[in-house]
């Protein structure tokens, strides 16, 4: 599958996106900031990747996920939160990311701090209808209700 990408920022060039290992799901994302960013307790910002891509197709989106690399070295304290990227958005690629633990977190300069995953999704065609056509074994259940723990 082709994707158009835009690079924003000259920086990237030097370590343009790609994937890890033939075997990558994810492309690494990286902080493209100009300054190291402290996070205090709880905050959460809009961290610019430095670059867009354009995934024209209806039929694929792209998730903006956590590295779980970053998370466990860090002591699960610098996470994300997932971002849907829509096939239609040209825009720069923006990682929201959160600070779960109890101290200030500084991400520096150009790290890796998320990771870019392309899928396929499916725009269904809504019907409306007062009742479902065939009742289902789970029915209306949820919130634990297939068990006790
Ligand atoms: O983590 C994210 C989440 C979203 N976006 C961009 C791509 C996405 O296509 C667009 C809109 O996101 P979304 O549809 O989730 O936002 P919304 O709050 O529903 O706003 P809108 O009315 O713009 O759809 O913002 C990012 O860059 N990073």
């Amino acid at each position: 599958m082709h994707v158009e990408l835009k690079i924003l920022d000259e920086r990237l060039r030097a370590q343009p996106p790609v994937y890890a290992t033939p075997g990558s799901a994810g492309l690494d994302l990286r902080a493209c900031l100009q300054a190291p960013l402290e996070l205090a307790p709880g905050a959460c910002e809009l961290v610019p990747t430095g670059m867009a891509i354009h995934l024209a197709d209806p039929g694929y989106a792209a998730l903006i996920l956590p590295r779980s690399g970053l998370g466990h070295r860090h002591g699960l304290v610098l996470g994300n939160l997932v971002g849907l990227i829509d096939s239609d958005y040209q825009g720069e690629l923006m990682v929201s990311a959160w600070n779960r633990g109890p101290a200030p977190f500084t991400i520096q300069p150009l790290e890796r701090i998320a990771q870019l995953v392309i899928v396929p999704v499916v725009q269904a065609q809504f019907r409306e209808v007062e009742a479902f056509g065939q009742p289902s074994v789970r029915g209306s259940g949820g919130y634990g209700s297939t068990g006790r723990s």
